[in-house]
């Protein structure tokens, strides 16, 4: 059974129309996606299937649950992380964390949740003096105290360093491996290619784009880019270019064989391609693509 079902969601805030009919389906342990520009109506998705809003039509089922009917039974079953936690900033994390321990069905023990996110030294901290990034992670280890099934992640990483990114990556993935099912929204698009399994791009309410992760991006072109030799018309280049300025960029499904062919054309002529970057297509050829 699918751990997340979507079928025909709209969600409207008077007149507007924030989510167009979107419909997905998340398999129970598998980490999805959600991508989008802002104001693409990711967090709106986010909101609905935690319960937070009610949809204004469509269906909407978690682990089974309708989570604006059945929102008591669910919030037993599932961890979110918002984008702006409503923090106290004057209690310490070891405190803020212990009082959500009191609200959550077989909570985590207090140091178990701190070391998970990377906080144990800053326990005794009071969460006003805590960095963005660092607030970031107790909101992640409050999302992940009591083991839910579900976790919901609005921009997990944002304002995270590096370290901490990929810190949090690997717990994600290890949630997952353990059967957490994992629906995340980023801006990142590196850090959904390196996550999901699959994903869905939503552009102004609307999926432009979804699927398996690896097959969507096998199913797209790569790109071989060079400087333009000089004195070379690009119709004499064995293969179709698009010219950004002195830089020529062939996508092609087969990069690596795309820029033999132009590697054999070059050397045949006693030419050198400068610059030359090959690589395989990512998410982000796909965003640019499909948000045209
Ligand atoms: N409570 C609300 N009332 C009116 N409009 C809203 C409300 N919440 C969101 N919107 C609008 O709905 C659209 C989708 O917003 P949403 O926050 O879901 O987008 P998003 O993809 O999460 O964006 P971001 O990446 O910036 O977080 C936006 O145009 C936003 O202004």
């Amino acid at each position: 059974m699918s751990a997340i079902q979507v079928s025909g969601l709209v969600k409207r805030y008077g007149a507007f129309e924030a989510v167009k009919g979107v419909s997905f389906e998340v398999g129970e342990g598998e980490i999805f996606a959600l991508l989008g520009r802002n104001g693409a109506g990711k967090t709106t998705v986010v909101e609905v299937l935690a319960g937070f809003q009610r949809p204004s039509s469509g269906t909407v089922r978690v682990l089974g649950l309708d989570p604006a009917g059945q929102r008591g039974e669910l919030r037993r079953r599932i961890g979110v992380m918002v984008q702006e936690a409503g923090f106290f900033p004057d209690l310490t994390v070891a405190r803020t964390v212990e009082t959500w321990r009191d609200f959550t069905a077989a909570p985590r023990p207090l140091a178990e949740a701190l070391d998970l996110v990377g906080l144990a030294g800053k326990a005794r901290t009071k969460v006003r003096q805590l960095s963005g990034g660092e607030k970031r992670r107790l909101d992640l280890a409050l999302a992940t105290l009591g083991s839910p099934d579900v976790l919901f992640l609005d921009e997990p990483t944002t304002g995270m360093d590096p370290e901490a990114r990929r810190d949090t990556q690997e717990l994600v993935r290890s949630l997952a491996a353990q059967g957490t099912t994992v629906l995340l929204t980023t801006h990142y698009l590196e850090e959904a290619q390196r996550l999901a399994t699959s994903m869905a791009i939503l552009d102004a309410g609307k999926i432009i784009a979804a699927g398996g992760v690896a097959e969507t991006l096998a199913a797209q072109n790569g790109r071989v880019a060079f400087r333009m030799p000089p004195g070379v018309d690009p119709g004499e280049l064995p293969l179709p270019v698009t010219l950004d300025g002195d830089l020529a960029i062939c996508l092609a499904d087969d990069p690596d064989l795309a820029a033999q062919t132009l590697l054999s054309w070059a050397a045949a002529r006693g030419l050198r391609l400068t610059g030359l970057d090959v690589r395989a297509a990512t998410l982000e050829d796909l965003f640019l693509d499909r948000s045209l």
